[in-house]
């Protein structure tokens, strides 16, 4: 019987043992490409015949670009699951895979404390102003001259959470532990016991009723720019907003506008929309926390994703079935 194939697509940091025992069930390989017109003709040419399974990374993105209609429609016939080390996919069309029979899964779950506390770090951080203040310390001007204005507490103040799925709801749990009051706005309105207390509202009442926004939803093709002028004109004068989702969420254009005219106080961000790239006007802003998309940064995270995303390829092998499937393919 010949022996299955998985690709791996970018590298495995961490959770080496387990990854090595996969080749009891399979041949482990890797591509040739450095580039994405490389990995085309590598799929074209026959050389990945074969492959049944792709883990990818986030990373690898930066060889192969996204997993588009394109690069999907010339994948071999034989892949049928792919793999993906993050819990947003949105480098990967899943619609694509799906008219193509691929099934997808991502890594729910073991994401959602790390990055709920730097989503926390964030909002904290820019309530209080701490930026323009850790910035001056290092130029040798201790707190800036003028002194920064006062911060924030975040006790008594309304966090509205956009997308209330595990991060959202982690975070949650934590902002309450600082006193924050929760509301929050999702595509389906859940459960009381998921809730938890969290009070369901509008979008619109979302926006004109919260001191700090807060976006934990999925970037696809309903959620592209959710924020973009007209929003920030319906939220309230001084707002903060914080960002640990994908960048694209909002307009990062109308942002600096707003943040620039004064009608959002404050922002953190660990994702932006044209990734390394950052948009100038947020870079030269002082009222803006920037941090280099490390949201599952940590020893522990990166262990436990790349263990979680073993566990669906070996899924594959064993059963024919992945663990978790995306929600998009949950009822395909
Ligand atoms: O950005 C991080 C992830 O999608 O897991």
């Amino acid at each position: 019987m010949t022996r299955q194939k998985v690709l791996l697509l970018g590298e495995i940091e961490h959770a080496h043992d387990s990854w090595n025992s996969l080749s009891a069930f399979a041949d482990l390989i890797t591509p040739r490409a450095q580039t994405r017109a490389e990995f085309l003709d590598e799929c074209r040419n026959g050389r990945l015949d074969g492959v049944f399974v792709i883990y990818r990374t986030f990373a690898s993105v930066g060889i192969t670009g996204r997993f588009d209609d394109e690069l999907v429609n010339v994948l071999p016939d034989t892949v049928k699951f792919i793999c993906h080390n993050g819990a947003g996919y949105d480098q990967i069309d899943v619609y694509v895979c799906t008219a193509r029979g691929i099934r997808v899964s991502n890594v729910p779950t073991a994401v959602n404390d790390a990055t709920a506390d730097i989503n926390m770090f964030l909002i904290l951080g820019a309530l209080r102003g701490f930026n323009p203040s850790m910035m001056s310390l290092r130029e040798g001007n201790w707190r800036g001259h003028p002194p920064p204005p006062l911060g924030h507490d975040p006790q008594g103040k309304t966090l509205g959470i956009l997308g209330m799925g595990g991060i959202g709801r982690n975070l949650k749990k934590k902002a309450e532990a600082f006193s924050m009051k929760i509301i929050y706005h999702n595509r389906c309105r859940l459960t009381d016991e998921l809730a938890d207390g969290a009070r369901y509202v509008s979008f619109e009442e979302l926006l004109s009723t919260s001191d700090v926004i807060s976006l934990n939803l999925p970037l696809n093709q309903d959620t592209h720019h959710k924020l973009s002028t007209r929003e920030f004109e319906m939220m309230k004068k001084g707002v903060v907003i914080v960002n640990t989702a994908r960048g694209a969420v909002m307009d990062e254009e109308a942002l600096v506008k707003a943040l620039d005219a004064g009608r959002v106080a404050s922002v953190g961000l660990d994702v932006y929309e044209n990734e390394p790239k950052i948009h100038p006007g947020l870079i030269a802003n002082p009222h803006v926390i920037l941090v280099p998309h490390m949201g599952t940064w940590t020893e522990q995270t990166q262990t436990a994703m790349e263990e979680w995303n073993i566990r669906n390829v070996r899924s594959v092998l064993e059963t024919g079935a992945l663990h978790n499937v995306v929600p998009e393919q949950a009822d395909v």
